[in-house]
């Protein structure tokens, strides 16, 4: 940027490398790398490609950082998640993430002085305010201690009656842990109660099948939410909570993840909390992706996804805005980190002609996180952009390949149709399935991973291109908890728990293809560099050097 806040766009050009080449950039959600037992579903899968490109090691293939304070969470107990990574990616710096800015603004305080809180507190007096979200210490798009200190400032600052609509998540902590998770929410309201605020729990259902869809996969799950918070509708009642979250739980393969929606009514069976005109919604989710159609519902007066039957006329604040470029919603609580000069807005700047692709489910990872949480084109001439419409209404243990084989051949014609520059994919196979806990399931979609791998390196190979592969955090190569000497642990009956959360575990990168050119290779002087750094790698590849204030690129070119 020069003084005057003006972007300078314009890439130097590398003093070693050519440009030209079509690169093709795989990013494998939810692979990481960890010890060959029988919980590493990346281990047990055949998975020759992958397997090959290991044999480049050091250098061609590494291992990098993909969670904690290397793509901007709190701390180094956090695990990656696809926001935080991809937006590492894409952006080439490490930036201060959701969970991180909501901390600042909660021991700061500041979060009760900004616009967001003091529109929504004008509620206090006369209405309601809810909470809703995803009831977890997950810290992937909220955490529970947020909540509470969020609960206690509002009643501190006058509300004097709350209801809060829970998610539970069963995806980002252990399955059965909403159970606590409830137990604490309660014992905070109690305490509430004591202090004379009206405040309990309204309605709840698990994350998957209630409000937490993303990208318009099924709207049928922001409804079931729609119903349940708003109406006070739900196939389930319960007197409270707790007895909710236990009795549903105890269905035949219920789970957390998957909680029917239900709704908490009085001794006369009439909900408790449905949202009406005048009260106030705050949406605690920090992340963005499962909070956007459920915004839109919220605020939007055009609407046709399903039929909201009473919009109440209501002060909607989210944790945070959610689509910078569509401005949802129009009132946060805390700003969201101000991702720009993006390396995609750069090299679509410098004629780079981009393809990306993903099916439904993680279609956003490579666009819209990629390009630091901005939805649309930054050059439509230069840019195609495409979805292939997921399965929805299913759990993809039932379908482990998912559209892995869809995605690697669009990418291999888009690499072969000689349109395109960067030819990027997202393969969804290794987190979703590994989120479903379903070991087996989720060998076989680290299996269809690899096979769309090496679709897409012969289509480079054919073309002379080059090659990156890499993650955004781990999953798949560990399905157990474990103690700390890395064994598994069992819970007190004595069973193994199963993991379907992402990990704490680095990701490998790999580069390579006949498009490379000879001394290109990883740098080992770089102190544990982590996603951050692979902005620059790729920059350096498409043949520029990287801005100055990017973390340092991966690679170095010696003379051979
Ligand atoms: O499914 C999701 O929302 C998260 C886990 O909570 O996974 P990912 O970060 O891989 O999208
Ligand atoms: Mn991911
Ligand atoms: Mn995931």
């Amino acid at each position: 940027m020069d003084s005057s806040g003006d972007v300078n766009w314009k890439l130097e050009d590398h003093p070693k490398l050519p440009k030209g080449k079509t690169i093709g950039l795989i990013v494998l959600d939810g692979w990481g790398e960890s010890d060959p037992d029988q919980y590493n579903c990346i281990h047990k899968a055949p998975t020759p490609a992958m397997d090959s490109l290991k044999n480049g090691a050091p250098d061609t293939w590494r291992l990098i950082k993909a969670h904690g304070t290397a793509v901007g969470l709190p701390s180094e107990d956090d695990m990656g998640n696809s926001e935080v990574g991809h937006n590492a990616l894409g952006a080439g710096r490490i930036y201060a993430q959701g969970a991180k800015l909501v901390d600042l603004a909660l021991a700061s305080g500041k979060v009760y002085e900004d616009e967001g809180f003091k529109y929504i507190s004008e509620s206090f007096e006369k209405g309601t305010v809810h909470l809703i979200g995803l009831l977890s210490d997950g810290g992937v798009h909220s955490r529970l201690d947020q909540v509470q200190l969020l609960l206690k400032g509002f009643a501190e600052r006058g509300a004097k009656r709350i209801r809060v609509h829970i998610l539970t998540d069963g995806r980002d902590v252990l399955d059965g842990s909403s159970v606590g998770f409830v137990e604490t929410l309660e014992g905070d309201l109690a305490e509430l109660r004591s202090k004379g605020v009206d405040a309990q729990v309204a309605s709840g259902g698990g994350r998957m099948n209630v409000t937490m869809d993303r990208y318009e996969n099924d709207w049928n799950v922001v409804k079931r939410g729609w119903d349940a918070q708003v109406l006070g509708e739900a196939p389930h009642k319960f007197k409270n909570a707790l007895e909710a979250v236990k009795t549903l739980r105890a269905e035949p393969g219920a789970n957390d993840q998957y909680l029917p929606p239900f709704v908490i009514v009085d001794d006369n069976g009439k909900a408790v909390g449905p949202i009406v005109d005048g009260d106030a919604v705050v949406t605690f989710n920090f992340r963005a992706d499962r909070m956007v159609m459920h915004a839109k519902a919220l605020e939007y007066e055009d609407f046709d996804k399903f039929d909201r039957v009473r919009v109440p006329k209501i002060r909607y604040a989210g944790m945070l805005e959610y689509d910078g470029e569509l401005k949802l919603p129009s009132h946060y609580l805390v700003s969201p980190p101000l991702i720009d000069r993006t390396s995609g807005e750069y090299l679509a700047h410098n004629g780079i002609r981009t393809f990306a692709c993903s099916e439904t489910v993680k279609f956003g990872h490579v666009t819209f996180f990629w390009n630091g949480n901005r939805s649309g084109y930054f050059n439509e001439k230069l840019e195609q952009y495409i979805e292939i419409p997921s399965d929805s209404g299913i759990s993809f243990n039932v379908q482990p390949k998912m559209k892995a084989l869809e995605i690697a051949e669009k990418a291999r014609d888009a690499i072969l149709s000689g349109k395109f520059d960067q030819v990027r994919v997202n393969l969804p196979n290794g987190d979703m399935v590994g989120h479903t806990g379903d070991i087996q399931a989720t060998v076989v979609a680290c299996e269809a991973a690899d096979v769309a791998v090496r679709i897409i390196l012969d289509a480079i190979n054919q073309v002379g291109g080059i090659y990156v592969v890499t993650a955004d955090h781990g999953n798949a190569e560990d399905m157990v908890k474990r103690d700390k000497s890395g064994k598994p642990a069992l819970d007190k009956e004595g069973n193994l728990q199963i993991l379907t959360s992402h990990t704490l575990k680095p990701v490998p990168i790999a580069i390579g293809g006949p498009g490379l050119s000879a001394g290109v290779k990883f740098r080992q002087d770089l102190d544990t560099p982590g996603l951050a750094n692979v902005a620059a790698t790729v920059m350096n590849l498409h043949g520029f050097v990287a801005p100055s204030d990017y973390e340092p690129s991966l690679i170095e070119v010696v003379d051979k």
